[in-house]
């Protein structure tokens, strides 16, 4: 069993509605991402590889381009951009073509802040 993962970085912005008295965060505010996406798999015999990396490159790309400089708000299949909404969100839109996928992380880093998602159970 090998492990191949990728990562990449997204600046965004949201605001967030929090029980606790946070009125920054009610307000429109960026922050930094760095995600991780992991796959685990058997290497294919001939290829020597679970996915080809540009591949991988690729799909990330897609969805890198779907959040970077945005106003994460305005997804629409987000819902609140929280760490755990934004793993998930990213979990769904590789799953299909990326197998094998075991983990996504989205981090950031200013904050010490991570979350993981390994799919739906
Ligand atoms: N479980 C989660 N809680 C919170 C999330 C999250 O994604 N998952 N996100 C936020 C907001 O994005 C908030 O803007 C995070 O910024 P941060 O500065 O880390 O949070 P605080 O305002 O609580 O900390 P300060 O020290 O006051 O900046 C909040 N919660
Ligand atoms: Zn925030």
């Amino acid at each position: 069993m090998h492990e191949l993962s990728k990562q990449f970085r997204f600046e965004a912005a949201h605001t967030l509605q929090r029980r606790i008295d946070a009125e920054p965060s009610r307000r429109i505010h960026g922050h930094s991402y760095r995600a991780e996406v992991v796959l685990r798999g058997v290497p294919d015999a001939g290829s020597g590889m679970l996915i080809d990396l540009g591949h991988f490159a690729q799909c990330i790309g897609e969805v890198r381009e779907a959040l970077d400089h945005r106003f994460l708000d305005d997804i629409t299949d987000l819902g609140p951009a929280t760490l755990e909404n934004l793993s998930s969100w990213i979990w769904r839109r590789l799953a299909g073509a990326c197998p094998g996928l075991v983990r996504v992380s989205v981090y950031r880093d200013s904050e010490g802040d991570t979350c993981s998602y390994f799919g739906p159970g």
